[in-house]
């Protein structure tokens, strides 16, 4: 009996003793704010929400982020739960190792990659090794070749647009124009010209997303059983092996001890991946570059269309770096185009692509200096949109000004405004470990494209438009217009 009381009496001290240090855990624990409509007790309303957030998200995170300023909030997107972390944080997470925090497993989920290549591309980090590494130090003798391939690309659509209308589809223009020089700069003018390249680059990404779409919704282990039935007629397995039979035999030559290409192959070549995943990576980075790029340009020509006022500079200014160079495109070029970069820096700001940027996934749980608990498995994202709308973060920050971040001298502010630099609420080329490394490129090539269309030609919408077209929303992400025509006038 005396034994019972005593086993009884270490119970009850264990118990309490616990549940001391279990309320001490979860008092620092904090609970999350919600935005939006609650997926509810076992995810019953998931669905009403997602729908909420298709039609509305990117008011919705603008919404929540102004009105819980400085705190960290949980919302339902089209597909998934994410914490949106307030910027403040962002120190504190953008360099977390993979064991913590993953993009590549967010990529694979938002893409459904196991099914469409992906998953195969990224494994190891070389498709981000060799845009950081080979990509942007070959930069100096890669511009040239870019000036040209724009120039062979360029020509042939300028040469199909009607002599009546002298219309052009903006959208179709730069995709062409980031299609046909990244392609020459990741596998060589020989191969990017001809022999059906461009026709798998171009077939790749819309199938991918047909599988994509019909697969999001399902758990991972159902796919492969549903796919047949979802995805009738799937072309990916013959778009992909077509991919692979083009590169096949380049790769071989560039692994040759002799070999003189100096192309991006040459580089995914040497990690000795098999054809398929060479192909695979090289289809996969210009088909990024492909979405982000032209989306940025587009709406930069938007832009300059909306603010003529700002074309003579720009031109003037390219007239002038270009005459500094001998009249050739060089890096140094793409260097001295300041008011060009600033110009680009603030329409990539106000069209920001990503309403949820810097999209992450806890690998392990950890938290935050607030108490700010984050378990493995949630999604994490910093509010881009809201972010670049943050009066903390810019002046006037619905205004455009296509000089907000040049001196009165027209020279950069600080390193960090430049169109490639990451200023404090910056959201648009991530944050930290896996921040855009294509960014110095996608410079150099914006440059190139935005100045050498305003150097042969005026541009304007059509007679009477005067604002620019509102983009489509999808998820938290916007897209710039793919209908819109410009007027190009030759100049003398
Ligand atoms: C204006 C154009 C571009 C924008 C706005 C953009 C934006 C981004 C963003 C937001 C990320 C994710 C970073 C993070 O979450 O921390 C990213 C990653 C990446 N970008 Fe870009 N990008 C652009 C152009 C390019 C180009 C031209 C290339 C290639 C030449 C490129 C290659 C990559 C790669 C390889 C990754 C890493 C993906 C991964 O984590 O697996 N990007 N980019």
């Amino acid at each position: 009996m005396r034994f019972d009381i005593t086993v009884l009496a270490v119970s009850v001290l264990l118990a309490a003793g616990l549940l001391a240090v279990m309320r001490g855990i979860t008092s620092k624990r904090k609970a999350w704010i919600r935005v939006g409509r609650s997926p509810g007790p076992f995810g019953v309303n998931r669905r009403a929400a997602s729908q909420e957030f298709q039609l509305n998200g990117r008011a919705l995170v603008r919404d929540g982020y102004r009105k819980h300023k400085g705190q960290n909030f949980v919302i339902q997107t089209a597909h998934k739960e994410q914490l949106v972390i307030a910027p403040k944080f962002l120190p504190e997470i953008r360099m977390m190792p993979e064991s913590k925090l993953s993009h590549a497993q967010v990529i694979i989920y938002n893409l459904v990659g196991e099914h469409i290549g992906a998953e195969m591309a990224m494994e190891g980090h070389q498709h981000i090794d060799v845009v950081r590494g080979p990509l942007t130090r070959s930069l100096k003798t890669v511009v040239p070749i870019m000036h040209r391939e724009y120039r062979r690309a360029s020509e042939a659509i300028f040469s199909q647009i009607p002599k009546d209308s002298n219309q052009m589809n903006v959208y179709s223009f730069c995709y062409a124009m980031v299609q046909g020089i990244t392609s020459t700069v990741f596998i060589g003018e020989d191969l990017a010209h001809g022999g059906g390249w461009d026709k798998i680059v171009m077939e790749y990404f819309p199938e991918a997303m047909r599988i994509r779409n019909a697969l999001i919704h399902w758990p991972r282990p159902i796919r492969p059983i549903v796919k047949p039935f979802l995805v009738p007629n799937n072309q990916l397995e013959m778009i992909l092996t077509r991919a692979e039979r083009f590169l096949e035999e380049p790769i071989r030559r560039r692994r040759e001890p002799n070999n003189h290409d100096v192309d991006i192959l040459k580089f995914l070549a040497e990690y000795n991946g098999s054809p398929r995943k060479v192909a695979m990576q090289s289809l996969g980075i210009i088909t990024g570059a492909l979405n982000t790029s032209t989306h940025a340009i587009t709406q930069a020509i938007y832009d300059i269309c909306t603010q003529p006022q700002y074309i003579a500079d720009i031109r003037a200014e390219a007239i002038e770096a270009l005459a500094s160079e001998g009249g050739q495109w060089t890096l140094e070029v793409c260097k001295k185009l300041h008011l060009l970069d600033s110009f680009l820096k603030e329409s990539l700001r106000l069209l920001a692509p990503e309403g949820l940027g810097v999209t992450r996934i806890a690998t392990s749980s950890f938290g935050l200096s607030d108490g700010t608990w984050i378990p493995q498995g949630t999604y994490l994202a910093v509010a881009g949109e809201a972010m670049a709308l943050d009066p903390d973060f810019y002046q006037n920050p619905e205004t455009f000004d296509g000089r907000r971040f040049i001196d009165a001298d027209g020279y950069p502010l600080k390193p960090d405004r430049e169109f490639s630099g990451i200023e404090p609420g910056n959201g648009m080329w991530g944050s930290g470990r896996l921040t855009c490394p294509g960014r110095h490129y996608a410079s150099a090539l914006s440059k190139i494209i935005v100045a050498s269309l305003l150097l042969k030609y005026d541009i304007s919408f059509p007679e009477g438009q005067k604002e620019g077209p509102p983009g489509t929303e999808d998820d938290a992400n916007i897209l710039p217009d793919v209908t819109q025509m410009i007027i190009l006038s030759e100049r003398e």
